[in-house]
């Protein structure tokens, strides 16, 4: 039965898995948009399709409250990511986005918001093709109806509303095994506040480690180390859009982004994106960035915190200062601005750092998928250059 659904999919099947014969590209060609289904799929009928416009802030905030009591939680249910409304209007809308992949389901009687999925354009470049794809996330149902079959129904209506854009492709993630990842990635995490995490069971102190120990293990500089490190401006998106598009041509999978985009996705925003420059003193150029997204989790049923403030590692590219350099300042500056965990994947160069810099590896995997394309052969994760929120 876990199955059934996307062994009708056009996704990589685990039985072809190791088929060389089988071609790198779509798996289904498009179709003429003429034969696309005009008319969204039929749901329970005590439910109702609804496009939620994320600028409503009455809207917005039933995402944020559906998100909040239903999202995804970790495998031991303590925590539940608690995206924030300015976060999920930043994540939502870039350029070029579509309201109608916004998708919302409401009971029709009550109007009551009770499940979400959405699609955002990216250009995704996969070895040396460039594919107009979406990338789909929040998909979420309420947990009072979960194993109603609402997931299958929603994921093809985005894929619906997708198609009618002329857009055939997605790209997507999720902590379970499905049918089939292009590549498995590990999370790491690198404590910041360590006695916060100890007591909401995020940490554990290990066999010889005292609460004093692990304070002076995971202890920081309170001030950063690269000279000319300064926080990301709108004069700086020209040449942090050449370092990044330079950047992420090294990997076999990477998002094509021009300056809106990055624009969009890079310039600081407060509480839910931090960005920052290196400006070489003599010369003025731009030489390197980092940036992290701020994701909190909500801590479930613990006497003493409500939330885990958690940073999690975006995009980075270092041309003149050591990486692990870079790295070490964000730690710093998330430290510095309250964060008691700072979050990153082994992908990209990222594997390097997570060992130099006492990150910790996580206790799960975040698998990421293509629908529609197939890859001869899985990824390393470090041929992977996709960060999704
Ligand atoms: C700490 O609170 C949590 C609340 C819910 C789930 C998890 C574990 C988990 N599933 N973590 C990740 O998926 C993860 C770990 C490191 C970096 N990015 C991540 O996920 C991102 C990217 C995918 N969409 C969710 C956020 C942790």
């Amino acid at each position: 039965q876990q199955h059934k659904f996307w062994e009708t999919q056009p996704v990589g099947q685990f039985k072809d898995v190791g088929n060389s014969s089988l071609p790198e590209g779509p798996i289904e060609p498009p179709t003429p948009l003429s034969e696309v289904k005009q008319e969204p799929y039929n749901l329970p009928s005590l439910y109702e399709w609804t496009v939620c416009d994320m600028d409503s802030d009455e809207v917005c905030n039933e995402v944020y409250v559906l998100l909040t009591n239903n999202y995804v939680e970790d495998d031991d249910n303590l925590f539940r990511f608690n995206y924030s409304k300015e976060f999920l209007r930043w994540g939502l809308r870039p350029p070029g986005y579509f309201r109608s992949w916004h998708i919302g389901v409401r009971v029709k009687a009550s109007k009551k918001l009770v499940a979400f999925i959405t699609g955002i354009p990216v250009k995704l470049r996969v070895r040396d093709e460039v594919v107009r794809m979406a990338e789909v996330n929040f998909l979420c149902v309420h947990k009072k109806l979960r194993s109603k079959r609402l997931a299958p129904v929603m994921i093809k209506e985005v894929t619906r509303r997708i198609h009618l854009e002329n857009i055939w492709q997605a790209a997507y993630t999720a902590g379970v095994l499905l049918p089939t990842p292009i590549t498995t990635c590990q999370y790491w995490h690198r404590t910041l506040h360590p006695k916060k995490l100890i007591d909401v069971g995020f940490s554990r102190l290990g066999e010889r480690m005292t609460m004093s120990r692990a304070i002076k293990l995971y202890r920081l500089p309170s001030s950063t180390a690269t000279i000319g490190l300064r926080k990301m401006e709108l004069r700086d998106v020209p040449a942090v859009t050449r370092l990044l598009r330079n950047y992420l041509s090294r990997f076999v999978v990477a998002p094509l982004f021009d300056d809106d985009e990055v624009e969009h996705w890079l310039l600081p925003q407060e509480d839910v994106v931090d960005s920052y420059v290196v400006e070489s003193p003599d010369t003025h150029e731009i030489t390197d960035f980092f940036s992290f997204y701020t994701l909190p989790s909500s801590i479930l049923n613990n006497p003493n915190y409500s939330t885990l403030k958690a940073a999690y590692t975006f995009y980075n590219v270092s041309t003149a200062t050591p990486l692990h350099q870079l790295i070490q300042d964000a730690l710093i500056i998330a430290k510095q601005k309250d964060f008691d965990v700072y979050n990153a994947l082994d992908i990209m160069e990222n594997e390097p750092f997570l060992k130099e810099l006492k990150f910790g590896r996580g206790d799960g995997q975040l698998y990421y998928y293509l629908y529609n394309y197939r890859l001869k052969d899985a990824l390393q994760p470090s041929e992977l250059g996709l960060v999704l929120l």
